[in-house]
């Protein structure tokens, strides 16, 4: 069944935690952003997962070296998932599944910037990842001519389980999930909706319509 995982790009805990409780009902995954992580240190990983006991809280550090170390900083802290960048080596990817072994967490592999992302996701998941993270940072989707289709075209090629984040929204969840990702990530679509609560809630909607179809 796919997961429905919202993206906290806030910068406060306290911010984090008040929209945690709105959308909560509707996700699965919890992602503290990475923009939020480096403003509040672990401490913010603890606070969304004493709030959250039943969420899979998902630390996105996007550890580029020290695999090991710093995921056994976010594990200790009470995250589920933790994430190192695709572009850092096997032995960093190596060295975090050592730290989630020894905690019984899982890996994510983050693929911003990588060049051949389904090549990339599926050397990565012959490792032990739990899903490969396609993914479009901010500063991407900023560009001229970004689009979310070529996330999804790679998802239909990639024969591994993926996540897809990006600028899903309402208008392309429903093929995010039909392109077979296993995750969809929506950060903006729902911390800069009006009302967040309603936003996830048609995210969760649109998602369960593509499994009873
Ligand atoms: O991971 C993200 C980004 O690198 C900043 O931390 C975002 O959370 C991810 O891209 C999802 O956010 P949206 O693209 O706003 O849906």
């Amino acid at each position: 069944m796919a997961k429905l995982q919202v993206a906290i790009d806030l910068l406060t805990t306290e911010d984090a935690l008040a929209l945690a409780a709105k959308v909560a009902p509707y996700v699965d995954i919890i992602e503290l952003g990475t923009p939020l992580i480096k403003n509040m240190g672990s401490t913010v990983i603890t606070a969304m997962k004493n709030a959250h006991p039943d969420k899979l809280v998902f630390a996105d550090l996007k550890t580029a070296d020290a695999g090991e170390l710093e995921a056994d900083i976010a594990f200790k802290a009470g995250a589920d998932l933790v994430t190192v960048m695709g572009a850092a080596g096997n032995a960093t990817i190596i060295g975090a599944l050592k730290a989630a072994k020894a905690h019984g967490k899982g890996v994510v592999v983050d693929t911003i910037g990588y060049p051949d992302r389904v090549k990339r996701a599926q050397e990565v998941i012959e490792l032990g990842v739990e899903f490969v993270e396609l993914h479009a940072g901010l500063d991407e989707q900023w560009t001229d001519g970004y689009s979310i289709q070529v996330l999804i075209d790679e998802a239909g090629r990639a024969g591994v389980p993926v996540s897809i984040a990006g600028g899903v929204n309402l208008s392309n969840i429903t093929a995010v999930i039909e392109a077979g990702a296993q995750v969809a990530v929506a950060g903006a679509a729902i911390y800069g909706a009006e009302d967040p609560a309603r936003a996830a809630k048609e995210l969760r909607e649109a998602i369960d319509a593509v499994l009873v179809e």
